[in-house]
């Protein structure tokens, strides 16, 4: 860590909080992490998918042999409609292995949340504070103040909403915002939700090898199903009657209902296994909905900026959140790094900090390189959950007859990977390129092993 004046505190330790950690500790600018939970490893939550543009940067982040050990590979993704038609299949989501020389790997949110938290070097873990629940936070001349609900306060220099869909930071730029008259006010209630989502970890069955995946399709109803080394997850996507912006909590008697409803449904071929056999033997559940949206600006002044799940949300049906979420902390990151190095060279003084303005276009520039990408991204995972669950007939149609077409999928994978190959890398991290394959990184990494400059 360097002996900055600069320092970020972020609020939220989930899986993007932790990632920003890991970036800023590499950076070495001083950070602290403020977390409302008691944990930073989540022992509850459906698993993640990982997709290449995150592996490679996890790689940078010296992470990514330790994630495979606890992952496995997903290749072929099986999909039938709910009465065992078979739809064919596809890679998974149009990840061709080839194109980045990689699968995407699935793994359980305790796993990944596990791994980030306990590779962070020893002497940042007095940093990263548990149970603090954030319920204030001032701006002043020199930076920002926090509270927390526990009356302790902490000071930065700026802060990173990494506090998830409901963000506290976020709200707090609304009130800020309107406080100043300032036309970069964000909507009260950025997210829609159209979905709802039932998610259960289950024991691993036979006849389900690790990487399997199922997905079934129908009117108002999706399923998908990961088979991973010990655990099974399945995700069950329900279209709601009315959408809506505001937030709502489930009980235990509404998951049972949407199993009542739904239960005979198979998950996998010739009812094998039903969602009813899946829930009933589950280890953990919950139904949470499925909030979509991005959010139209993700800074307040030179103090305040939001990142993943704050900033954007997606439906999980393409596992696009935290892949997102984390190339936003490699995007700010490097914004951040630029301006701390150049205020450092400049006054050849190591405690220096940047400047307002400059801190300000850090900020617009780590947005302006996320945002169209995040919003394609966003739409992309609407529609796929739209497709799955035949929102009307001309989805139903193309998910029926049009998608599972070879030349329809080779398209679109073709579309998908140069999305993912404009993903930034750290721009201040050197790395072995262990992801290469026929597409080109458009953001070529410094080699240690001095294959590409
Ligand atoms: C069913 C399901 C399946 C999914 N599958 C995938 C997938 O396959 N791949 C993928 O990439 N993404 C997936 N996602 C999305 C992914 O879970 C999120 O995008 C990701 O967790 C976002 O991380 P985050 O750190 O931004 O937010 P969160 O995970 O929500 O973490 C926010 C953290 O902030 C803390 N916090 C909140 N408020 C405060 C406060 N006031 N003070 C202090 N701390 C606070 C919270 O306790 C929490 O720890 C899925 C989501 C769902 C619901």
């Amino acid at each position: 860590m360097g002996p900055s004046n600069f320092r970020v505190i972020v609020v939220g330790g989930g899986p993007v909080g932790l990632s920003c950690a890991h970036a800023l500790s590499q950076a070495g600018i001083d950070f602290i992490i403020l977390e409302q939970r008691s944990s930073f490893v989540i022992d509850a939550g459906s698993n993640l998918i990982l997709v290449p543009m995150s592996m490679r940067v996890l790689g940078q982040l010296g992470l990514l042999d330790e994630l495979k050990e606890v992952s496995s590979p997903l290749n072929i993704i099986n999909r039938m409609d709910h009465s065992g038609r078979r739809l064919g299949s596809m890679k998974w989501f149009l990840c061709d292995n080839e194109y980045f020389g990689a699968y995407p790997r699935v793994i359980s949110r305790h796993d990944l949340t596990k791994v980030l938290y306990q590779s962070l070097p020893t002497d940042t873990l007095p940093n990263l504070h548990t149970k603090k629940k954030v319920s204030d936070i001032s701006t002043t001349t020199g930076g920002v103040s926090i509270t927390c609900t526990d009356g302790t306060s902490y000071e930065g220099s700026v802060v990173i909403g990494a506090d998830g869909a409901h963000s506290f930071v976020r709200d707090r730029m609304r009130q800020l915002a309107i406080d100043n008259e300032s036309p970069f006010l964000n909507e009260e209630k950025p997210f829609l939700t159209t979905y709802r989502c039932l998610w259960a970890r289950f024991p691993a069955t036979k006849g389900l090898p690790p990487g399997t995946t199922w997905e079934t399709h129908g009117g108002k109803l999706a399923t998908q199903l990961f088979a991973g080394e010990d655990t099974i997850v399945m995700c069950i996507y329900e279209r709601l009657d009315e959408p809506t912006y505001d937030r709502c909590r489930y009980s235990t008697e509404d998951e049972e209902g949407l199993v009542g409803r739904w239960g005979h449904l198979p998950l996998t071929p010739g009812q094998a296994l039903t969602i009813r056999d899946a829930y009933e033997s589950r280890i953990q559940s919950g139904l949470v909905n499925l909030e979509e949206g991005v959010v139209k600006h993700w800074s307040w002044d030179s103090r305040l900026v939001l990142a993943g799940d704050a900033a954007h949300k997606f439906t999980p049906s393409t596992g696009a959140g935290f892949n997102n979420g984390i190339i936003d902390v490699v995007a700010l990151v490097n914004e951040l790094n630029k301006e701390v190095q150049a205020a450092r060279t400049e006054t050849l003084d190591l405690a220096a900090e940047p400047e307002k303005a400059q801190i300000v276009a850090a900020f617009k520039a780590y947005e302006a390189s996320r945002k169209e990408l995040v919003i394609e991204g966003c739409k992309m995972a609407g529609n796929a959950t739209a497709m799955a669950t035949w929102q009307n007939w001309i989805l139903k149609f193309i998910d029926r007859y049009i998608f599972s077409m070879h030349v329809v999928q080779k398209f679109l994978s073709k579309q998908q990977a140069s999305r993912t190959a404009r993903a930034p890398a750290f721009d201040f991290l050197d790395s072995e390129e262990e992801l290469a394959g026929t597409v080109p990184w458009s953001f070529p990494l410094k080699m240690k092993s001095g294959r590409i400059e």
